[in-house]
């Protein structure tokens, strides 16, 4: 393989601070896919002339946001999965079987995987049960969130994402609940068998969606101890208000000051769920300069942009990585 682990790559270069590529779903949107659907940035795939037509408009498109980004300095990209869970395609799509699910996974996996090449780093995600039924950003998983099988929704695309070898590391992101978070932390190596990060959303107040505050969620994560699952690479933030993002990460390093950290903040416009769409909220305070800066002093190993972020910010985030991190 042309790329070493990422665990062994993070570990000896431990100045290194690898640059993400940003809004995939919101990228397509902007290009002409409809994304606002069920299945969100699914939805050029789980269409049979993506496949057979290999000069579809649609995989032009894909293409295109792959190299932009790849271009723009991303060294770790991300397969566009993060509303595939077999649930949301099984009830949305006319895929509707465990084989023709793991068909399609593997299908957009090899196309990200040729779309990148062999050198660069590639990142399964998956997004968090709330995606379903659009919870994201509020974090209300209804009256019991305690009592869902979380992996029983997660099995399907964990069990392909970790048999994947074109997958270097599976994402959990824009994780809004706290027990959410406290089921994917009780699985061990046996279900996580290679390395994941966890990227929570969390509110421009610092909470996460569901009202936790950061210290719950750093004390839950400090309760494993020497359990936690090794494979756990970094924690983060992610799709987190561009102005409010610094503060938060800060204080996750403050109270976690040895773990590695990922952030990539959406450019600070708020979705609707109702229309699918993104709104504009107050304008950006800062620069991806001055956040950059602050990101690595807070201990980010991975820096990049979620929604409605562009190559041009991604161009923005590199050079900053190069002028701030001593890589
Ligand atoms: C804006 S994306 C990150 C989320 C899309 C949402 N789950 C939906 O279904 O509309
Ligand atoms: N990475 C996802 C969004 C997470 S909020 C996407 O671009 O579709
Ligand atoms: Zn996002």
């Amino acid at each position: 393989m042309a790329r070493p682990s990422i665990k062994e790559y993070l570990t000896s270069n431990p100045d290194k601070v690898l640059v993400l590529d940003g809004g995939q779903g919101s990228e397509l949107e902007k290009r002409g896919i409809n994304v606002a659907t069920p299945v969100w940035s699914t939805a050029p795939f789980v269409s049979d002339s993506f496949w057979s037509d290999k000069s579809s408009g649609d995989r032009e498109i894909v293409k295109g946001v792959f190299s932009d980004f790849s271009t723009a300095g991303a060294e770790i990209l991300m397969t566009t999965t993060y509303q595939t869970s077999f649930k949301s395609v099984s009830e949305n799509t006319s895929i509707k079987t465990i084989e023709e699910y793991n068909t399609l996974l593997n299908h957009i996996v090899q196309f990200s995987r040729d779309c990148i090449g062999e050198e660069k780093f590639l990142i399964g995600c998956i997004g968090p049960w709330g995606a379903h039924v659009c919870a994201e950003f509020n974090g209300d998983y209804g009256k019991h969130p305690e009592n869902e099988d979380y992996y029983e929704y997660f099995k399907p695309q964990l069990d392909n994402f970790f048999n994947n070898n074109n997958l270097d590391l599976i994402a959990f992101e824009t994780i809004p609940n706290i027990h959410e978070l406290r089921a994917i932390l009780s699985w061990d190596e046996s279900i996580l068998s290679k390395p994941f990060y966890i990227g929570l959303s969390v509110h421009e107040n610092g909470c996460l969606r569901d009202g936790s505050t950061i210290e719950d969620v750093c004390q839950l994560i400090k309760s494993f101890g020497d359990k936690i699952n090794p494979n756990l690479l970094l924690l983060g933030i992610n799709c987190a208000n561009f102005n409010h993002s610094a503060d938060i990460m800060e204080s996750i390093h403050k109270q976690l000051p040895n773990m590695p950290l990922i952030i990539y903040p959406n450019n600070n416009e708020i979705y609707d769920t109702v229309k699918k769409m993104w709104l504009p909220n107050s304008k950006q305070y800062f620069t991806w300069d001055t956040l950059v800066k602050r990101y690595i002093e807070a201990g980010a190993r991975i820096i990049g942009g979620c929604c409605r972020t562009t190559p041009d910010d991604i161009k923005q985030i590199a050079a900053a990585v190069k002028k701030y991190s001593k890589n």
